[in-house]
């Protein structure tokens, strides 16, 4: 049975009224990427920030698995009358909207305009947004609050610019895509794909690792969000947060993909590549297009 939150609503309607948009600096290279990448992973072995994840069922357990492997420490209550709590408490939060059940749907429109205003970095990850009239409202809605960075595969990002038909088939139509949907929404944009494509609308940055395997284990879209939210804990520049987060995640999908022997395998190597990685793996592996 649903539980709705009497306060959702109004804290909600609220803070659609009422956002700032973000200002964005400049430059990145391969090199300072992987510096960055391992400087922002100790970070988070060190200190090891509460992240807290609004996410589906599915989804859980391996994003659960994939924060703390990055040396996060995740909660996951969706229950709306918590998120005071827990928001108060967390360096960031992850917004994901698979499944989609109304208690998560209170906690979601709870947790947003606390985290407006106490300044916590979020990650919104539209799950499917292309299939659902509901889903794409909500969406919007939260698009114009600005989380830090939308985390979306290629047919969302489509979605929420309300184009119809499927994801852009080339590299440059689809960076093109990513960009007008960031300067649309004043956002950063992580388009994920084969090609991973993160972008301000000025500043780019395109990663071509990952394993076709995390294509057909669940989820990975979902854990590549969590550990985003992990990222932006540590990182103050959104841009280079997720570009960190997918760098580490695409390249340990690489190594996971060639010590698994097949998709039923892959997961607990991903989550042991994300933990032991190190400087000197992103470099030998990491490629940006
Ligand atoms: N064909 C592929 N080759 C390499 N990496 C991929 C491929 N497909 C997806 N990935 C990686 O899997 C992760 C999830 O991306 P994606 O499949 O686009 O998300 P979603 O599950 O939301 O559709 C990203 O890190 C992405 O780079
Ligand atoms: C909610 C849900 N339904 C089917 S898969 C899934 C989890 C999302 O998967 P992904 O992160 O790969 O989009
Ligand atoms: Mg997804």
């Amino acid at each position: 049975m649903s539980c709705p939150d009497p306060a959702a609503d109004y804290v909600w309607n609220d803070a659609l009224s009422d956002f700032s948009p973000v200002s964005l600096p400049s430059n990145v290279s391969r090199t300072s990427l992987v510096a960055a990448t391992a400087k922002s992973l100790d970070k988070l072995r060190d200190a090891r920030p509460r992240v807290h994840a609004l996410t589906n069922f599915v989804a859980m357990n391996v994003s659960a698995n994939v924060m703390l492997a990055s040396g996060a420490v995740p909660s996951m209550t969706f229950r709306a009358e918590s998120m005071p709590d827990f928001v108060a408490s967390t360096a960031s939060l992850l917004v994901n909207l698979g499944q989609l059940e109304p208690e998560r749907e209170a906690a979601i429109k709870r947790a947003v305009p606390l985290a407006l205003e106490l300044n916590r970095p979020w990650v919104l990850d539209p799950v499917k947004v292309e299939r659902s009239g509901m889903r794409q409202d909500l969406a919007a809605g939260l698009l114009r609050l600005h989380p830090a960075v939308l985390r979306a595969n290629r047919d969302e990002v489509l979605a929420l610019l309300g184009t119809t038909g499927s994801a852009e088939p080339d590299l440059e139509g689809a960076t093109d895509t990513a960009r007008l949907l960031a300067q649309s929404s004043n956002i950063v944009v992580a388009a994920t794909g084969a090609v991973d494509i993160i972008t301000d609308g000025k500043r780019t940055i395109r990663l071509a690792n990952g394993s076709l395997l995390m294509d057909r284990v669940t989820a990975m879209g979902c854990a590549s969000s969590a550990l985003l939210a992990c990222f932006l804990a540590v990182e103050p520049d959104p841009l280079l947060a997720a570009a960190q987060a997918l760098f580490l995640f695409g390249v340990a999908g690489e190594v996971a993909a060639e010590r698994a022997a097949g998709p039923g395998t892959f997961e607990p190597h991903l989550i042991d590549a994300i933990f032991a990685m190190d400087a000197a793996t992103l470099d030998a592996r990491g490629k940006l297009l």
